[in-house]
């Protein structure tokens, strides 16, 4: 059996060596004559897995994608064709949840915001949307779900309207790129109501470039708007719309995912996904091949605030350092290279945390952090 795999999946010779024989592709590369004798297809986001794609493959039986985001993938065409598929659910939104917060701290921190007194609107209450309003209550932060699709579904949450989570002083977008039903999320954010937001508001989108016209941003960005952008996702990647980088606070090459544990645990979910589809028992975890963190353990010796938060945060992840490896490196190294590159990243749980006996709040650890044995 041959499994095609995508180059940039962590772990995936250790997961699927023994189901078969392997064939690493670069993501924009696989072509349909590559592609025509894989028995199992295993992509990330940058491969559009359609008709064009397969029809010279008569073969294949099962397609994965280690992403959340589905947007890339036929799945009528697979379904049609009665080839298996599998995503990975679930598998980074911690990863973007830490990435929104490592923002909320760089900026509170330039511009000296209260953190607990923002009040900040979630469009999308899904994996990202729940992981990201959990850290939120931790904190103490505000949160407003906008999310009518749930809503409909009988999610006995709390609900708003578009229209008011759009008037947060933080907003977060946390939904797949969708072009049809009733609640279509291209271009969600528009001329129209872009131009609604105020100079105060922090607008933060680490879901789909697609969702927000960036063209229509970008000219409201040029007349002075003083919205302030947090970026990890772009229209039309990797050709992206340059001369809105200078108008953001924190730029960064589609990495909201990408911690290690993100990714992996994507490769994992495949893992699983293909050994139920052969009928075979899985004997593998991710626990087996992840390496301990470079900082595992931090003792706190005072009561939990904003700076011990700001402090621990950027210790295990700061988004400014992924802004300046954007800002200074795009042109020469290129958008999917600078992924391709990516440093290695750790999730909160990857440290743990020790706090002082007395210690009234257990913050650290409702954000994720680990708990001492
Ligand atoms: N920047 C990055 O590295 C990453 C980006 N993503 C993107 O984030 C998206 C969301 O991820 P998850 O939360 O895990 O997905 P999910 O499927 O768990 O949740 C998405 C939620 O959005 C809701 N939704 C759909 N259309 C909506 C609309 N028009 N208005 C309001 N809510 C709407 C759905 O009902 C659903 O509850 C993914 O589809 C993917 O495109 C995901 C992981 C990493
Ligand atoms: O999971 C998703 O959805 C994402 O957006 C991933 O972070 C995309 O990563 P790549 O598949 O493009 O490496």
């Amino acid at each position: 059996m041959k499994i095609y795999y995508d180059e940039n999946m962590p772990f995936a010779r250790e997961f699927f060596s023994g189901l078969g024989e392997l064939v690493p592709f670069a993501g924009r590369e696989l072509s349909p004559q590559i592609a025509a004798d894989a028995d199992v297809l295993l992509v990330r986001s940058i491969t559009r897995v359609n008709e064009a794609l397969l029809a010279e493959n008569e073969n294949i039986q099962f397609v994965g994608t280690a992403t959340i985001g589905v947007d890339h993938i036929d799945q009528d065409y697979l379904s049609r064709r009665n080839i298996a598929f599998s995503a990975a659910p679930g598998c980074n939104a911690v990863s973007v949840a830490e990435y929104v917060l490592s923002a909320l701290v760089v900026l509170a921190e330039r511009y000296l915001l209260n953190l607990s007194a923002l009040t900040v609107g979630i469009v999308g209450a899904g994996n990202t949307g729940t992981r990201l309003s959990e850290k939120l209550a931790a904190l103490g932060i505000k949160y407003y779900l906008c999310d009518p699709l749930l809503a409909e579904q009988g999610d006995e949450r709390d609900f708003s309207s578009l229209e008011h989570v759009l008037s947060c002083d933080v907003i977060s977008l946390h939904v797949p790129l969708t072009t049809a039903g009733e609640y279509p999320s291209h271009h969600l954010l528009n001329r129209e109501n872009l131009a609604r937001l105020t100079d105060r508001q922090i607008l933060i989108n680490a879901c789909r470039g697609e969702v927000v016209d960036n063209q229509a941003l970008l000219t409201l960005k040029q007349q002075g708007h003083g919205l302030k952008l947090v970026w990890d996702v772009w229209e039309n990647e990797p050709d992206i719309l340059q001369p809105l980088i200078e108008h953001t606070e924190i730029a960064t090459a589609h990495i909201a995912g990408y911690s290690l544990e993100g990714k992996a645990r994507g490769t994992e979910m495949l893992y699983l996904a293909l050994c139920k589809q052969l009928k075979i028992k899985p004997n593998l975890t991710l626990e087996q091949f992840l390496p301990p963190a470079a900082i595992t353990y931090v003792e706190i010796k005072q009561h939990f605030d904003e700076i011990i938060l700001n402090q621990l945060v950027k210790m295990v992840y700061d988004v400014r350092r992924d802004d300046g490896i954007f800002r200074q490196q795009l042109n020469s190294q290129g958008f999917d290279m600078l992924r391709k590159n990516y440093p290695v990243r750790r999730e909160f749980s990857a440290v743990t945390v020790a706090l002082p006996e007395q210690a009234s709040s257990d913050v650290p650890h409702q954000l994720g952090f680990n708990f001492p044995r």
